[in-house]
């Protein structure tokens, strides 16, 4: 592998070339790759599945379970800037910017995080 820092760019142009050069890009429809995503998320799901809580490091996994785990949540993050450069959406500044929201959704000065602060308890 180069020097070269990993950018959301970087991986955006190298998924254009892969696609490029194997005649792929008439696979990587919005819905294809989409799909195709949600795909990976269900492999990721396959790693935790009953194992049940695990400490954060992941202490006790055999680094082929790391490097596995590693190699699914990089199909799932290609995947989506694949989705998201063909959608027209440059996701970094859409993160970004979805950052600041969420920083004004949720203040820090006088809010202790709770979590029936967060829109996602009921
Ligand atoms: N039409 C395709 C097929 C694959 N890929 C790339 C993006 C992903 O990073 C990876 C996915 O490859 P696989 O579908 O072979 O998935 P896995 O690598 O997870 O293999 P498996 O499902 O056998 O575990 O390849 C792609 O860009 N476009």
């Amino acid at each position: 592998m180069s020097g070269e820092s990993v950018t959301l760019d970087l991986l955006k142009r190298k998924m254009e070339q892969f696609a490029e050069e194997r005649d792929w890009e008439k696979f990587h429809s919005p819905r294809n790759l989409f799909l195709a995503m949600v795909g990976e998320v269900g492999e990721v799901s396959e790693i935790f599945q009953w194992k049940g809580e695990v400490p954060k490091g992941l202490p006790d996994w055999k680094e082929e379970e790391k490097t596995h785990l590693g190699e699914e949540l990089s199909d799932v993050l290609l995947y989506l800037i694949r989705l998201s450069d063909i959608c027209g959406i440059d996701l970094g500044k859409a993160a970004l910017r979805k950052i600041q929201l969420n920083a004004i959704k949720y203040p820090v000065k006088g809010s202790s995080y709770n979590v029936s602060n967060t829109s996602n308890s009921s």
